[in-house]
């Protein structure tokens, strides 16, 4: 039988629809939701998710801006913008498109955004608080992921969940929210020895390891909810070769797994929905701080 598919266009037009009616009720209260984006450089497939961003706000009923730099940008520009944007209670969210060309220190740029505002959530004290169940902003794909597996009905509360990949934005976030909503969460990466063993005893198998179609049904324990966060081109010599792919063998693995998302149209698109999400959030933390 046919994997169920955990739709991601689908879902995320419903969230935003939900988002689109709080967003209203905020702006009522006097405050619009603002979010900054932050690009430098000309990746294009950066540009084409900063202008989803901004498209996704207009949409939304929030308010965006963007500011663009070159990609021999000095640092200190953008860390100064960072704390100018810091400082003007009309901004809710700010972000800063990754990855940055060379000449940039990750860590120092997305430290420098003010905890309150970092709708990324990849600033260390937000990532802290989300390791200690406090109220924190969500890393947007790990928190859509969350999102997609409630929406499809899979339990997490017990189950072996079964996370590929460690980075800060992806792998570990993950983990620490599956760990808070009751899963029994292995984290595995590179120099894990017999993936494929842990791959098959997972209940929810979550892949973000960043080669193309690497999970394979062989893999995957039937039954199993597997989420793939893969984002690749088809290589070379392949069928279909150019087309966007994920980490999973989506063929081999949709006649094992009980669920799968598909890419495109999986998490990718509910990355951006729990950014807006996060952005609304900010800003009613913003009315509430404001007494109205
Ligand atoms: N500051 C940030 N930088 C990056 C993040 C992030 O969350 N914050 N994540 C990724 C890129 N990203 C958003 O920024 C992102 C990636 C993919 C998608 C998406 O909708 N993918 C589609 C396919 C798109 C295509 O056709 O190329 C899908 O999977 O259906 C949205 C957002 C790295 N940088
Ligand atoms: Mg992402």
């Amino acid at each position: 039988m046919s994997a169920r598919i955990l739709d991601g266009n689908a879902l995320s037009a419903d969230v935003r629809a939900q988002l689109a009616e709080s967003v209203k009720e905020v702006k009522a209260r006097g405050v619009t939701p603002c979010l900054v984006v932050i690009l430098v450089g000309d990746n294009p497939a950066s540009a084409v998710y900063v202008r989803n961003k901004v498209a996704g706000c207009e949409k939304a009923g929030m308010r965006s801006l963007r500011f663009d730099y070159p990609a021999d940008t000095d640092p200190k520009r953008v860390l100064d913008k960072i704390a100018e944007l810091n400082a003007d209670d009309s901004v809710h969210g700010i972000l800063v498109q990754l990855p940055l060309p060379p000449q940039f220190e990750e860590k120092e740029v997305l430290e420098a955004i003010s905890v309150d505002k970092d709708v990324d959530g990849f600033h260390a004290e937000n990532v802290g608080r989300l390791s200690q169940g406090q109220r924190a902003f969500f890393p947007c794909t790990p928190h859509g992921v969350m999102k997609l597996l409630a929406a499809g009905d899979i339990d997490v509360s017990g189950a072996d969940a079964v996370v590929i990949g460690r980075s800060n934005i992806v792998g570990k976030p993950m983990a620490m929210l599956l760990t808070q909503a009751g899963a029994t969460v292995t984290v595995c990466h590179s120099k894990t020895r017999d993936l494929a063993a842990h791959t098959r005893r997972a209940d929810i198998l979550i892949v973000a390891i960043g080669r193309p179609m690497f999970i394979t049904g062989e893999m995957v324990k039937p039954g199993a909810a597997v989420i793939d966060v893969g984002m690749n081109r088809i290589p070379a010599g392949l069928p279909n070769e150019g087309k966007l792919c994920g980490d999973v063998d989506f063929a081999s693995v949709k006649d094992v797994a009980g669920a799968i998302t598909p890419v495109p149209g999986g998490v990718g698109p509910m990355t951006i929905t729990m950014l807006l999400a996060n952005t609304l959030e900010s800003a009613q933390r913003a009315a509430e701080r404001k007494g109205v």
